[in-house]
């Protein structure tokens, strides 16, 4: 991991209270997936290219719902006022000077239109994505569309991975279920079948399908991004069912225990697209070489998740800004040692997997 990252953790592990860093931290089961998101990346290497005389690089990348200047995006995370006051504002703005995709969780703790608000204050083209995880009630669904759509969010985020809630021992060792007083999840406030003021808790749909999507799809023209994928037929029917790009991710280690590595998963769901929609990989990203790994296996961009509340909790939006700025940082610098000109210069060749030189399987 990149070591002004570690240090940001450290930072921030003393700032948090630690039932609030372990929620953070914590993952599903014994945790073997949360472990594996990063030791998959350890066990990549990449082939540089040499003598390729270049002195600058382009590293920004067009997606649906966006431009990013560095092709990383924020991931949805829930709470980020457990973290800092200033919670998902800062988290906002920091991307917006960043030139990037904050995609915001419908577990905000602001109000998505108050995010959308303070990322187009920084800068007036921000993209700020918006995520959603399928309501077991449609209507709920519905409205929230709504708001995200008049909000001025630019994509819609569909969390797949999540027919029901993982568990996460470290949250019930703490008997931490709800947030603190004065905090909430905004954006579930004030939704149908609710009286006034009051907050619906988050539902996770076990029924959910891919009709559920079909609709969500016919209710918007916002860009749609299924989030969760790991199964290439799933990447398949995505494709199918009009998704705009699909996230290859196993929720940062929280859902399923027995799931892959998502960077493991990554090559298979890229063949299986075959370039029909762009492919985000987020899971145990820690730094420029992951990034250069994920693309070089097929990723248009990659999401991070904890290093973002771990800046956050730091020290605010500036936190969150040299997070994003050690990532390009290193990066930029890992293409420059690669040869690398354009993201495209990072192809699947170049990976190996360390102690065999034998070239990463394409699934
Ligand atoms: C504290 C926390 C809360 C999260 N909340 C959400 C969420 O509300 N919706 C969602 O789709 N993913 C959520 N995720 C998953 C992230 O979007 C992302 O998949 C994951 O954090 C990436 O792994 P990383 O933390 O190793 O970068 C959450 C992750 C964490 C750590
Ligand atoms: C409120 C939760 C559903 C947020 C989440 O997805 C998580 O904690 O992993």
């Amino acid at each position: 991991m990149n070591a002004d990252l570690v240090q940001l953790h450290e930072k921030a592990r003393a700032a948090l209270d630690p039932v609030h860093y372990d929620y953070y931290a914590g993952g599903v089961g014994d945790e073997v997936v949360l472990g594996e998101n990063e030791a998959a990346f350890r066990r990549l290497a990449l082939l540089p290219r040499v003598l390729r005389g270049r002195s600058t690089r382009a590293i920004g990348v067009d997606l649906p719902g966006g431009r990013l200047d560095l092709p990383v995006l924020i991931a949805p995370t829930a709470f980020h006022r457990l973290a800092h006051p200033d919670g998902e504002l800062a988290t906002a703005r920091a991307a917006a000077a960043a030139r990037t995709v904050l995609v915001s969780g419908v577990a905000s703790t602001v109000a998505i239109a108050d995010v959308v608000r303070a990322a187009r204050a920084v800068d007036a083209d921000a993209a700020v994505w918006f995520q959603l995880y399928p309501h077991p009630d449609e209507d709920v669904t519905e409205c929230l569309v709504r708001r995200a759509e008049r909000a001025g969010c630019t994509a819609l985020v569909v969390t797949a991975d999540s027919p029901v809630f993982g568990r996460h021992r470290r949250d019930a060792e703490h008997g931490f279920h709800d947030l603190p007083p004065g905090l909430a999840a905004e954006n579930m406030r004030d939704l149908p079948g609710s009286p006034p003021g009051h907050v619906r808790d988050i539902e996770m749909s076990p029924l959910a399908s891919w009709a559920h999507l079909d609709r969500l799809r016919e209710l918007t023209s916002l860009p749609l991004w299924l989030k969760g994928v790991l199964h290439p037929r799933d990447a398949v029917l995505a494709v199918e069912h009009g998704v705009a790009g699909i996230v290859v991710s196993n929720h940062g280690g929280r859902q399923c225990d027995v799931a892959p590595a998502a960077v493991e998963a990554l090559p298979a769901v890229v063949d299986a697209v075959a370039g029909r929609v762009p492919v985000v990989l987020d899971g145990g990203v820690r730094g420029g070489g992951d990034i250069a790994l994920a693309l070089a296996l097929g990723a248009a961009a990659v999401g991070i998740g904890r290093p973002v509340l771990w800046g956050l909790a730091a020290d605010g939006e500036t936190g969150v800004a040299r997070v994003l700025d050690i990532l390009r940082d290193e990066f930029d610098h890992v293409l420059a040692l690669c040869g690398g000109r354009h993201l495209a210069d990072l192809t699947r060749d170049l990976v190996v997997t360390r102690g065999t030189g034998v070239l990463a399987r394409c699934g």
